[in-house]
C-alpha cells in the first residue's frame, strides 16, 4: 500500500476498495498507468493528489474527468471523488467544481462580469454568459479569433471554456414585451429567445440547472443628466435595465437553480451617498437593487434555499463605467482618499464573488459586501483643497 500524501479527496469503490483515506493521508493499493494521470492530470480543477492516485493506481483508462462530487470511470470500474478533510498544502480553497453559473453582463473582457467569470472558473465552475444582443456579434467573433485568449488564462495556465453564449436583453422579459422597433432592428434580427423568460427556458433545455446567477448589467440612458434633468423615460429605463433585470432574472431562473445556490448582483456607493455625475435615475436604480437584495434574500432564501447578494464595487473603467464620462478621475479619487491606495483590480470583486457562491459564505445572504478598498468608510476626501489651507 502506498502513501500518496496529504488529501482533500479521495476515489472511492466500495466493492474494490481500491483506495482509501486515513486522517490526511490518501493510501491506494494499486501500482501507476499513466493514461489515468494524462487525463485527469489535464484539469486544472483536479487537486494534486488525485493526479498522484491516477499515477499510483493501476486502472487503464478514465472516461470522465474529476472533480468533487463527480464520478470517475477506471478501469471500468466507478469511482465517487469525494471532498475530505483540508489539506494544509491547499489551505482552504473555494471550491466551485461541479457547479454551474450563468452571468448576464459579459461582452468584452474588460468588466466585472468577466472578472467574475473567470474567478469561478479558476475555482472550477461550468461558465455560461449572457450577452446584451447588440453586442453579441462582436463579443462572439472576438472570442473566436482568440482576442481575448490573454484575458482567459487562468491561475495555472489553462484558457477559460465558456461553454456557451446566449443572447439576452435584461429589459424584456417575454417576447409579448418585445417591440416591433425592437423586433425589427438589425442589430436583434439575427437572434432569437433573447428574452430573460426564454434565456431561462433554453438554460433549462440544454443543462437543466444551474447553481450561481450572477447580475453584472447596468444601462442608464439619461446617466449624464442630473437627476433634477431626467425624463420620466430616462428614469424608468434605468431602473428596468439596472434594478428590475436582476428580480426578472431571480423569477425565471429560481426554479432551475440548485438548493445552496448563489446570486450575486454589482451596485456602487452611488445608492447611499451622492456621486454628482452619477445620474439618470442610476443612483436610484442601485438603491433599489440593494433594497431588492435583501427582500430578495428573503424570498429566494425560504422557497429555494438561495442566497442572494450584492457586491458595492469600486471603479473600474469598464466599457460601461468610460460611458459616464469620467471614471478616470473618480478611479484616481479613489486611490488618492481610500484607507487602502491601490488600483483596484476587477480580479478582487471577482474573487469576493467566487467566495460568496462557495460554500464558505454559506450564511451570507441579503447582503451589500463592499469591495472598494474601503473607499465607502471615508467621511473626508483627503485631497481636498479645503484641507491644505
Ligand atoms: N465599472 C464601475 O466602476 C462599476 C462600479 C460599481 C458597480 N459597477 C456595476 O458593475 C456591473 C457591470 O458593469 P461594468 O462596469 O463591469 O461594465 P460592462 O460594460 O462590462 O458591463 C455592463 C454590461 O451590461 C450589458 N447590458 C447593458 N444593457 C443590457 C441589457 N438590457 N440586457 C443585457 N445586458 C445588458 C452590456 O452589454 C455590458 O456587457 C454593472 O451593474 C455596474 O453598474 C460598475
Amino acid at each position: 500500500m502506498a502513501v500518496l500524501g496529504k488529501s482533500t479527496f479521495r476515489l472511492r469503490n466500495r466493492k474494490m476498495g481500491a483506495s482509501v483515506t486515513t486522517g490526511m493521508q490518501m493510501m491506494a493499493t494499486r501500482p501507476c498507468i499513466p493514461a489515468c494521470q494524462k487525463l485527469l492530470g489535464s484539469r486544472a480543477a483536479v487537486p494534486s493528489f488525485v493526479r498522484a492516485l491516477s499515477a499510483r493506481t493501476g486502472f487503464a483508462s478514465c472516461t470522465k474527468t474529476a472533480s468533487a462530487g463527480s464520478f470517475v470511470s477506471l478501469n471500468q470500474k466507478r469511482f465517487s471523488v469525494r471532498a475530505m478533510s483540508q489539506s494544509a498544502a491547499q489551505g482552504l480553497p473555494i471550491d466551485l467544481r461541479g457547479k454551474r453559473a450563468f452571468i448576464a453582463g459579459v461582452a468584452d473582457d474588460n468588466g466585472y462580469g468577466w472578472a467574475i467569470a473567470q474567478a469561478l472558473a479558476a475555482a472550477g465552475a461550468e461558465i455560461l454568459v449572457g450577452t446584451w444582443v447588440p453586442a453579441l456579434n462582436i463579443f462572439e467573433t472576438s472570442l473566436r479569433r482568440g482576442k481575448f485568449d490573454e484575458s482567459r488564462k487562468l491561475p495555472d495556465g489553462s484558457l477559460m471554456e465558456i461553454t456557451k453564449v446566449y443572447p439576452l436583453d435584461a429589459v424584456f422579459d417575454s417576447p409579448d414585451d418585445v417591440p416591433d422597433d425592437v423586433k425589427a432592428n438589425k442589430r436583434y434580427a439575427g437572434s432569437s429567445n433573447w428574452t430573460v423568460k426564454e434565456v431561462a427556458e433554453t438554460v433549462k433545455n440544454d443543462f437543466g440547472t444551474i447553481d450561481i446567477l450572477v447580475h453584472s448589467l447596468a444601462n442608464g440612458p439619461e446617466v449624464k443628466s442630473p437627476l433634477l434633468e431626467t425624463s420620466r423615460k430616462g428614469y424608468l429605463a434605468a431602473v428596468s435595465a439596472s434594478s428590475y433585470s436582476f428580480i426578472s432574472l431571480l423569477q425565471h431562473f429560481l426554479p432551475i437553480m440548485n438548493p445552496g445556490g448563489s446570486t450575486i448582483s454589482l451596485t456602487y456607493i452611488a445608492s447611499e451617498r451622492t456621486i454628482p455625475g452619477y445620474g439618470g435615475g442610476m443612483s436610484s436604480a442601485k438603491a433599489a437593487l440593494e433594497s431588492d437584495t435583501r427582500v430578495l434574500a428573503y424570498e429566494a432564501g425560504r422557497r429555494g434555499k438561495i442566497r442572494v447578494n450584492t457586491i458595492s464595487a469600486g471603479p473600474l473603467g469598464s466599457r460601461a463605467a468610460k460611458a459616464i464620462g469620467f471614471i478616470e478621475k473618480i478611479i484616481e479619487y479613489s486611490y488618492v482618499n481610500a484607507p487602502l491606495q491601490k488600483e483596484l483590480l476587477a480580479e478582487e470583486v471577482g474573487n469576493t464573488a467566487a467566495f460568496l457562491a462557495s460554500p464558505l459564505a454559506s450564511a451570507i445572504t441579503g447582503s451589500t459586501i463592499y469591495v472598494d478598498n474601503g473607499l465607502n468608510t471615508m467621511g473626508l476626501a483627503l485631497d481636498s483643497p479645503t484641507l491644505s489651507t
